[in-house]
């Protein structure tokens, strides 16, 4: 039996005066499945996250996500049925500790209004559902802590509990760890290993090491174009890939 697509990209594109970031491009996340996306700088990977999110509108082609077509969805609507981006560290509430910005999240989520933030962390509703995320993301012992002291490695770590109190069906993942340290990433990686067993991600990373230990599958993004989509071992041997972009590293 094969496994269903929760994501269908169909031959999409985005184009930025006469420059095609994205030309035709089609491609499939299955459900459970982490899928990578590589490519050089400029293949337009950043381009597709937006388009799938609703930050940007496609010139042509269409997604189904979930068995629905996104174009008429909005950005905060895509959000609601489930397509969530780990946003960048600035998007963290600074001065608030670590279950606090779960939390609020949750209650974003939830749809209640907002309350007085205090009165947050007496809330079971949001702390069970919050602690839970911070376990599975290795951030437990630092609920308590306000987020500003925490480390580059554990905000990062942190964003992607923010995603995830969203509870979505597709998380996506935009180079998650850029500019962090060898010993952080190996932390991120642990921890994404994890959660790839309860969550369908689509993940665009540099760091090879990330993608190979990772992905279910990759696909390679070259000039907007899907140029091909396997398993690790595929792609490392796949000719064309080596020519266009792995060379000898892979
Ligand atoms: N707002 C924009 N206006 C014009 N051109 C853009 C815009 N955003 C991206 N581009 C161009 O579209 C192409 C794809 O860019 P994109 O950022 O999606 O690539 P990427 O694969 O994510 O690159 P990187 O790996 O460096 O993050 C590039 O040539 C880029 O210069």
């Amino acid at each position: 039996m094969t496994t269903p697509d929760l994501l269908i990209v169909e031959n999409l594109v985005k184009r930025y005066d006469g420059l095609l970031a994205t030309d035709d491009l089609s491609l499939t996340v299955r459900q459970g499945e982490l899928h990578a996306i590589i490519g050089p700088n400029g293949a337009g990977k950043t381009t597709l996250i937006k388009q799938l999110t609703g930050e940007i509108r496609s010139d042509a082609g269409r997604v189904i996500f979930a068995g629905q077509n996104l174009k008429r969805v909005s950005e905060p609507g895509r959000s609601h049925i489930g397509l969530a981006r780990s946003f960048q560290i600035t998007s963290l509430f600074q001065n608030f500790t670590v279950l606090e910005n779960v939390c609020l999240a949750v209650q974003a989520h939830s749809g209640h209004s907002f309350r007085f933030w205090k009165k947050i962390n007496n809330d079971t509703n949001l702390t069970e559902p919050a602690l839970t995320i911070l376990q599975h993301m290795g951030l437990e012992q630092r609920a308590h802590t306000v987020t500003s002291s925490l480390s580059h490695g554990e905000q990062r770590q942190l964003e992607i509990a923010v995603a995830l109190a969203t509870k979505p069906k597709l998380l996506l993942l935009d180079e998650p760890m850029a500019g962090m340290s060898k010993e952080d990433s190996e932390t991120l990686i642990e921890h994404l290993l994890e959660l790839k067993n309860r969550y369908t991600i689509l993940l665009i990373e540099h760091d090879m090491d990330a993608v190979f230990s990772l992905a279910d599958r990759i696909s390679v993004l070259v000039y907007g174009r899907a140029i091909a989509t396997g398993t690790p071992d595929e792609i490392r041997n796949n000719e064309d890939v080596r020519q266009a972009y792995l060379g000898e590293e892979a």
